[in-house]
């Protein structure tokens, strides 16, 4: 089996929508085995999270967009991973990485951009969403990539919506592709 880790944190509950929206897509994949790391509240992860990550396959990063970048919480994970990168542990795994922010652009860019350099750092092998955009007079909001993120899967989620509301539904669909996509791909290079 192919193991898929996916590390990420949510402050208000919406990243953590689009994150089980990733896992499911991932689950759904034969041959993948994924489980969910989640960063808490004060940027920690749970006891035996390092050495599921040392076992993965792949590792898929995920972030709300805080001021244009990663939250601190995701921040003090990336720089708690500097012990792998030291005897560069993570080398050749697969990374991909999601983020959902409160407006359509928001520069969620920048946090995916962010989650390209750390997994350059650590050696890895960069996957993004293999999508075409949605991008015609006839496309309508929750048409699957809409948002049209290509370097990592991207969700929005209005500034006054409950988790409930948000991400919306087209985003949370994109996600489960994404999610489908990196696990057929580790599946496929590492299994
Ligand atoms: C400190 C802070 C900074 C934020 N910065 C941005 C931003 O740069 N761009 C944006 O579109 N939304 C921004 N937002 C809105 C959040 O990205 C949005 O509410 C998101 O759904 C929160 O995800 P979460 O519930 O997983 O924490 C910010 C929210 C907070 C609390």
């Amino acid at each position: 089996m192919a193991q898929i880790a996916i590390v990420s944190h949510s402050g208000y509950g919406h990243t953590a929508r689009q994150a089980a929206a990733v896992q499911e897509g991932a689950a759904s994949v034969e041959g993948a085995t994924v489980t969910p790391l989640v960063i808490d509240a004060e940027g920690n992860l749970p006891d035996t999270a390092w050495e599921t990550l040392a076992a993965a396959d792949g590792i898929i990063f995920g972030s709300p967009t805080y001021m244009g970048g990663a939250s601190w919480q995701f921040k003090k994970f990336a720089d708690a991973s500097s012990r792998p990168w030291f005897a560069q542990a993570w080398k050749d795994k697969v990374a991909a990485g999601f983020t959902n922010s409160a407006s359509i652009n928001g520069d969620k860019h920048s946090t995916i951009h962010y989650f390209i350099t750390l997994a350059m750092q650590h050696g890895m092998v960069w996957i993004g969403t293999g999508m075409m955009p949605a991008n015609t007079k006839a496309a309508t909001r929750n048409d699957v990539n809409y948002l049209a993120g290509s370097a990592g899967a991207i969700a929005q989620s209005p500034s006054d919506s409950t988790p409930d509301e948000g991400p919306l539904p087209g985003d949370l669909e994109t996600a489960r592709q994404f999610g489908a996509r990196v696990a057929a791909y580790v599946v496929k290079t590492r299994g």
